[in-house]
């Protein structure tokens, strides 16, 4: 693996800089036990006696992004478009994620435009994109940014737009407690970068389908 290779798969890999030490499933069981009698109930009583087990199964989905690869994601690229270089926008795609400061969920939509240069993914890698990076600990920050630069490096468009509308359920059922409140983040690349222009257009697609 040449040097640009390692240091783009370690922008693009999980979180987590250092392997991490992952636990047992016995003793991922033992810590839902354990959190269960911090909420103040008998894990042994019958209703929560399988709890454990299926919190740790739970886990292994909502947290699933962490063994995905968003390379593999990305690494199929049609280039028989017929010269077509105009914007490819996806919109309103749903996502659930876990903020990183609470492990409470956030949800909402991701947005996600490019213009096209070298070529185009399915439209559902976007998706599955988005998905990678939703199903880890996150900060919605974080999130948008790792969608951009994924595409950006994969593709190498002449600009890569993602917004993401989001509630924090941390926010709303504890906290602060403000429910409906949604936060927008977006993160813009090249022609979409520092131009009113393009991000208006972008914006104006995302909301209403058309300029
Ligand atoms: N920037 C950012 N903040 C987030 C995100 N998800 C949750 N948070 C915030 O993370 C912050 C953590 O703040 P702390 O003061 O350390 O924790 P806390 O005492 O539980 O904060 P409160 O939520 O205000 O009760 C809160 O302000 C959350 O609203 C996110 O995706 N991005
Ligand atoms: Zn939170």
């Amino acid at each position: 693996m040449d040097n640009v290779v390692k240091s783009l798969s370690k922008r693009l890999a999980p979180a987590a800089d250092k392997p991490v030490d992952r636990p047992t499933r016995e003793e991922a069981e033992a810590a839902v036990r354990t959190l269960i009698r911090w909420a103040g109930d008998d894990p042994d009583r019958e209703g929560l006696h399988e709890t454990p087990k299926r919190v740790a199964k739970a886990f292994k989905e909502l947290y699933s992004g962490y063994k995905d690869d968003p390379h593999e994601v990305l690494n199929k690229i049609f280039k028989e478009v017929e010269g077509y270089e105009d914007i490819v926008l996806v919109r309103d795609i749903p996502f659930y994620s876990h903020c990183e400061h609470h492990m409470v969920p956030f949800h909402g939509v991701a947005h996600i435009g490019y213009y096209p240069t070298k070529g185009i993914v399915g439209l559902s890698k976007l998706a599955r994109l988005v998905e990678v990076y939703a199903r880890r600990l996150q900060t919605q920050e974080t999130m948008t940014a790792q969608i951009a630069t994924a595409l950006e490096e994969a593709l190498e468009p002449r600009g890569v737009a993602v917004m993401i509308e989001a509630e924090h359920m941390c926010m709303s059922m504890r906290g602060v407690q403000k429910a409906g409140a949604i936060t927008l983040t977006s993160q813009f690349t090249g022609a979409f970068k520092d131009n009113a222009t393009e991000q208006a257009r972008f914006l104006s697609l995302v909301r209403h389908g058309k300029v």
